[in-house]
């Protein structure tokens, strides 16, 4: 069982010390244009597969997206940090939302 720490520390990793035959080594070489392409494809093939009924490809699907975005972060220097860091900080922010919708419906 990976953890998403834990595939991203192994990310960072291939960046800082590429490995022949690994595919995060090539997206690394080929570039950002190369990655970025891949996170939009990946995304639309999460969309695909929403729409039908399997669980599975679903899941298979997100599973690939978040890999990419996982590259994504690495070259763009962003830590799973500084996801959850915003993530926290918008606890906050959508309870008031939700205070003010509350509050609106009155
Ligand atoms: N989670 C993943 C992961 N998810 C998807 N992929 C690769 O992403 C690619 C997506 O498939 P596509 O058919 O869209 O792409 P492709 O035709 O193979 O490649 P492109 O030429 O389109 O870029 C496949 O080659 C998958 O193997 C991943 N590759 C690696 N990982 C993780 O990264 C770790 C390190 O992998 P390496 O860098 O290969 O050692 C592995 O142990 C895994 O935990």
């Amino acid at each position: 069982m990976q953890t998403i720490e834990e595939l991203y520390q192994l990310i960072l990793q291939r960046k800082n010390k590429p490995e022949a035959g690994s595919y995060t080594d090539y997206l690394f070489t080929k570039g950002l244009d190369k990655i970025l392409k891949k996170v939009g494809e990946e995304s639309t093939e999460v969309v695909v597969a929403a729409k039908n009924p399997s669980d599975e490809d679903f899941v298979y699907e997100v599973s690939d997206l978040v890999y990419h975005v996982l590259v994504l972060m690495v070259d763009r220097g962003i830590s799973v940090d500084d996801i959850k860091t915003e993530l926290a900080k918008r606890e906050g922010l959508m309870s008031k939302t939700k205070e003010r919708r509350e509050i609106d419906k009155l």
